[in-house]
């Protein structure tokens, strides 16, 4: 049986308790001392005897009770420690000062290929084979950055947590170290789930004929295990679909992990995607790292801005798509992964090609399927469906009420022309909500000027003031080449009359007067 007397804090009074127990001549197998309880585990104790040996402590100065518990609080707290090891699907091994595992969990176990209790006495040595490791821990009193090692060929990013004797104070001395292991691969899903969420079909808004047509044929493409071409300008939303053709494949549980090319230089890139071996350039962590298309094995890569990716890289890629087989930077073994690239472009990369920037076997290799996602523009019908969609996250985020957009505001959007797309809308309603408090937004809530700014300015430029035009001639050129500029992207009068905020009647009477011809409209 298990007891907890209870006593009011006084000097000796747990080594009186313990004498009584001594006396009977009772067996104790376990007790804990806090400052008002002794806990103590007595096999011999039945439920007979209890009520006399209560009597006896509370005949003790200071006792003030005697319960009984299922179980001692240290031993609870170990079962639960151990029940949190054994569920934790990361191997994870405690170490003491000298580096030798004094505990570890069964994921542990089952990647060291040693029981739980084999495991125990190891050193990091002679686990992972590498005595730098070692040295360098005990040396850094377990502060190290996270570095890779290899178990039986398997790669995986270790990260190591000091233990100190005072957890809360800096003054602790360091008595071990927590070492976790990451796998790859359970690193790449995770991250994968924790940027990305869902990212299905439905994830993508819209039911306009392009994109209908677009999903259709996306999901069709999907399922095939082959490479995959996604085009259409930016911020259209090509990753989204590249996210949802992933979830729709049968890759769907592996990660999906995403490069930027055009976002880091050469040999970073390279790095992150290939990954490299330790000491292979300055700068590079010592423990080496596993590239994207490591992480990847068995899900998607999913290369943006292909277009932008470098000569050099575009060689390396292509030997990759060639049999599956790439080298970590500073290595000469080959490792093979099974990845699907889906890369993505808003160039013309067959232009590219010809021009010689961009390598005619990679596109061809890229390019085995093919989606083009529609600009925003040509589906008008989806503009407001999107912003009402997009005007709901801002207004949750921001912890507001959802505002409506009014008839002005509408017209307005739907006149816009999109440069920046999906994207550019997105920023337009963000940047509304954020700077208004009205439940209705018109209009002038929309920073929809910033578009016209440019291409204002760029009109400007164009129609450059000969000295000797007088005024009159001045504004008449300056506004022919502003019709003539925005007549295409607003392709009627009304909708051009919409984007420059006039009267109808006023550019239809303009048009008519520089004979921009309605065709020029199309
Ligand atoms: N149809 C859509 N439904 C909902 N959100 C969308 C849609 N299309 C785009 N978005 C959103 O617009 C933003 C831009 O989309 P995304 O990054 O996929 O575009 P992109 O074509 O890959 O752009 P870039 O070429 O610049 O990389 C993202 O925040 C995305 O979630």
């Amino acid at each position: 049986m298990r007891i907890d007397v209870q006593f009011a804090d006084r000097v000796g009074i747990a080594h009186e308790i313990l004498a009584v127990l001594a006396r009977r001549n009772m067996n104790v197998v376990a007790v804990e001392v806090d400052s008002s309880d002794v806990f103590i585990d007595i096999p011999q104790l039945t439920p007979e005897l209890l009520p006399s040996l209560r009597q006896d402590f509370l005949g003790i100065s200071g006792v003030l009770n005697v319960v009984v518990v299922d179980v001692l609080p240290g031993a609870r707290r170990r079962l639960h420690l151990d029940t949190l090891m054994t569920v934790m699907a990361d191997p994870v091994m405690a170490v003491d000062a000298a580096g030798r595992i004094v505990a570890a969990n069964a994921a542990a176990a089952a990647v060291t290929h040693l029981r739980e209790s084999e495991l125990e006495g190891k050193t990091l040595e002679e686990l992972f084979g590498e005595a730098p490791l070692q040295a360098e821990l005990l040396a850094g009193r377990f502060l190290a950055p996270a570095r890779e090692v290899r178990l039986h060929g398997e790669p995986f990013l270790l990260e190591v947590t000091p233990v100190s004797e005072a957890p809360d104070s800096a003054l602790g001395q360091t008595i071990g170290g927590v070492i976790t292991l990451h796998a790859p691969r359970r690193l790449g899903g995770r991250l994968h789930a924790l940027q990305h969420g869902g990212g299905g079909f439905d994830a993508i808004i819209g039911d306009a004929e392009p994109i209908r047509a677009l999903k259709a044929r996306a999901t069709r493409v999907a399922v095939v295990d082959a490479p995959l071409l996604i085009v259409g300008e930016t911020g259209t939303g090509k990753e989204l679909v590249a996210q949802a053709c992933h979830a729709a494949s049968q890759r769907a549980n592996a990660p999906f992990l995403a490069l930027n090319c055009a976002a880091l230089p050469e040999s970073l890139a390279e790095s992150e995607l290939f990954g490299y071996m330790p000491g292979s350039f300055s700068g590079a962590q010592r423990g080496g790292k596993p590239g994207l298309i490591e992480m990847a094995d068995g899900g998607t890569v999913f290369l943006d801005e292909i277009g932008e990716m470098s000569l050099n890289l575009q060689a390396k890629l292509l030997r990759f798509l060639n049999d599956g087989k790439f080298r970590r930077i500073g290595s000469d073994r080959e490792i093979k992964v099974n990845v699907r690239i889906i890369s993505a472009t808003h160039r013309n990369l067959r232009k590219m090609v010809a021009e010689g920037a961009f390598r005619e076997d990679l596109y061809y290799r890229l390019n085995v399927l093919q989606l083009e996602v529609p600009a925003l523009r040509e589906r008008p019908d989806d503009i407001l469906p999107l912003a009402r969609h997009f005007i709901e996250r801002a207004c949750a985020q921001a912890q507001k009420p959802i505002c409506r957009l009014g008839p002005q505001a509408c017209a307005a959007l739907v006149a816009n022309h999109w440069p920046g797309n999906v994207r550019q809308l997105q920023n337009v309603v963000f940047r509304a909500i954020t700077m208004t408090d009205k439940r209705l937004l018109d209009e002038t809530d929309l920073d929809l000027a910033e578009g016209a700014a440019r291409t204002v300015a760029g009109i400007g430029s164009a129609t450059a003031v000969q000295s000797s035009d007088d005024w009159d001639n001045s504004v008449a050129n300056f506004e022919r080449a502003l019709l003539e500029t925005l007549y295409p992207q607003y392709p009627s009068s009304r909708k051009l009359a919409l984007r420059l905020k006039t009267s109808h009647s006023m550019i239809a009477n303009k048009l008519r007067k520089y004979g921009i011809p309605k065709g020029s409209g199309n």
